[in-house]
């Protein structure tokens, strides 16, 4: 792998004769002039896009009306350089005398529906700062630790084969546009993440980014969960995703994006937040889920439609609209520990939880995997069984820790990512179609769940023994064997990273 040196984007060829003068304002660089800007226009990383151009000449630089101002939020990094565009540190001086020094700011800008680096020379005033570097570095990374080391696991699988290019050409130029330490390896085989994840030197590391679908972050939190110094490894790690699969659930509703160059934004920018897990227990293996459980209409038509792979996202939806039109009922038992049952208690809930914003920097322990619930004992007295005539006739069951399942599919638009519950939504297989239709037209503005056909509920913990022989149970889109499960929650067990310390927002707020 090249050294990030090599890696780092080109500068282009700007002519830099007198570079625009610009001083640090309240929420960005405010550019003073830009007479006297120039750039190469037959440079790839050229401003083409983003700038109106005024003039050209003879030699193929372009005079250019430049950026007026460049947020803070879109600035990926800055350095001194000297009149030969070389870094002052490169050229081995760090020494900083004139008033208006000359920096490198690499801002991001959108060209076509990608963001690209981009680097601008400015004299920047430095209107009394010691090192306006420095400040800009500050700015520009506010509740967030810039120049982040961070392991890219890609699947080259992921998002039918595309996963590769898509970090490479979409993500990967913004991480080293900013200065990031980017690791970069391939998954090789199925669950390889899991291996990488548990004997990984979580020294090296801030952030685990999985360039992938939502399998990939399923497998690296599972990694941990099996080290023997889990508490560490979570406390030590940030766990993300780079939408570069067919599902990215976790880039929906952390990063609010499926476009991986906006995500690798969100990375760098994003505070890290505690994010509660699901402890998921079969026969005596317990492993961890942040994402969903399902039994029914979904998981069959998710898992139980793999054969019918080349129709892509659609062949969900056809095997949803074809379970639900022909009423396929899933029988279970199932015994659930409420945090709030009824719709008025969860919306309490909900208004209660959602101003909370806990970008504070929660340990974890050892204690916060102690499962709380025996899974092989009896049902505790405190959990209700779901009345038989809905479990006998189930037609979805679905629970959630993430308000996205998928791009528009708000499925749990109350989903929260660190209040100590997850989302449970049941439909009867026997709803009549007119009347499970519009629930099912509903789900991309997330008011499904306000449907009287729909139980919606904060949960913390359920067990769900299905009645019939074969079936499907996913866990985070992943298939699992269809027999009894217990589940409870995990508060704060693992950490990602959240724009502004919460989740998107959706139409429940
Ligand atoms: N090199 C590999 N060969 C085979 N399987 C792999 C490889 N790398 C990763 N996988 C598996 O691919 C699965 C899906 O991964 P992921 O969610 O990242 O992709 P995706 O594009 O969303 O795919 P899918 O449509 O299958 O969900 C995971 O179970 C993972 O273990």
């Amino acid at each position: 792998m090249p050294s990030f040196d090599s890696q780092r984007i080109k500068l282009m060829d700007t002519v830099s004769v007198n570079p625009p003068r610009a001083i640090i304002g309240d929420t960005g660089i405010i550019i003073k002039d830009q007479s006297s800007f120039y750039y190469n226009q037959h440079d790839n990383a050229s401003f083409s896009s983003c700038l109106s151009c005024s003039s050209s000449n003879s030699n193929g630089t372009v005079k250019s009306s430049g950026p007026k101002h460049i947020p803070f939020v879109d600035i990926l990094s800055v350095r001194y350089i000297n009149e030969n565009n070389e870094s002052l540190l490169e050229a081995g001086s760090s020494t900083v005398t004139s008033d208006e020094p000359d920096v490198e700011v690499v801002f991001v800008r959108q060209k076509g529906k990608t963001l690209v680096p981009t680097p601008i020379i400015l004299s920047i005033d430095t209107l009394g700062h010691d090192d306006v570097v420095q400040e800009i570095w500050r700015l520009s990374y506010q509740g967030t630790k810039p120049r982040k080391s961070i392991l890219v696991l890609v699947n080259p699988h992921g998002g039918k084969g595309k996963a590769i290019n898509s970090f490479l050409t979409q993500s990967k130029p913004v991480l080293i546009g900013a200065q990031a330490s980017v690791e970069v390896r391939h998954t090789q085989y199925y669950q390889h993440a899991t291996d990488i994840a548990r004997t990984l030197n979580i020294d090296k590391y801030d952030i685990i980014a999985c360039a992938s679908g939502d399998g990939v972050p399923h497998e690296v939190l599972n990694g941990f969960y099996q080290r023997s110094d889990r508490a560490e490894a979570f406390n030590k790690i940030t766990i993300t995703q780079l939408p570069c699969g067919s599902g990215n659930a976790m880039s929906e509703s952390c990063h609010g994006t499926n476009n991986p160059s906006f995500a690798a934004l969100s990375l760098l920018k994003s505070s890290t937040v505690n994010l509660d897990l699901m402890a998921c227990t079969q026969g005596d293996k317990t492993y961890v889920s942040f994402l969903s459980q399902t039994v029914g209409v979904i998981a069959d038509s998710d898992i139980g439609t793999e054969a019918l792979r080349w129709l892509g996202p659609s062949r969900f939806e056809l095997g949803v609209a074809y379970k639900v039109l022909s009423r396929s009922r899933y029988p279970c038992d199932i015994s659930v520990k409420y945090a709030a049952k009824s719709k008025n208690e969860l919306r309490q809930h909900f208004d209660e939880h959602s101003t909370i914003v806990s970008t504070k920097d929660i340990q974890i322990t050892e204690d916060t995997y102690n499962l709380k619930y025996d899974p092989n004992g009896p049902i505790p007295d405190d959990w209700e069984e779901i009345d038989k005539d809905l479990s006998e006739n189930l037609g979805i069951f679905y629970t959630g820790k993430m308000p996205y399942i998928a791009k528009d599919v708000q499925f749990f638009p109350a989903a929260l990512p660190n209040d100590g519950t997850f989302d449970l939504v049941i439909t009867d297989a026997r709803t009549s179609i007119a009347r499970m239709a519009p629930t099912l037209l509903s789900l991309d503005q997330g008011s499904h769940v306000l449907q009287p056909e729909v139980q919606h509920s904060k949960i913390i913990a359920y067990r769900l023994t299905p009645k019939q022989q074969h079936g499907y149970l996913s866990v985070d889109g992943e298939s699992y064997p269809f027999e009894t499960i217990q589940v409870e929650i995990l508060p704060g067990a693992a950490k990602t990273l959240l724009r502004n310390g919460t989740y998107v927002e959706t139409n429940f707020y």
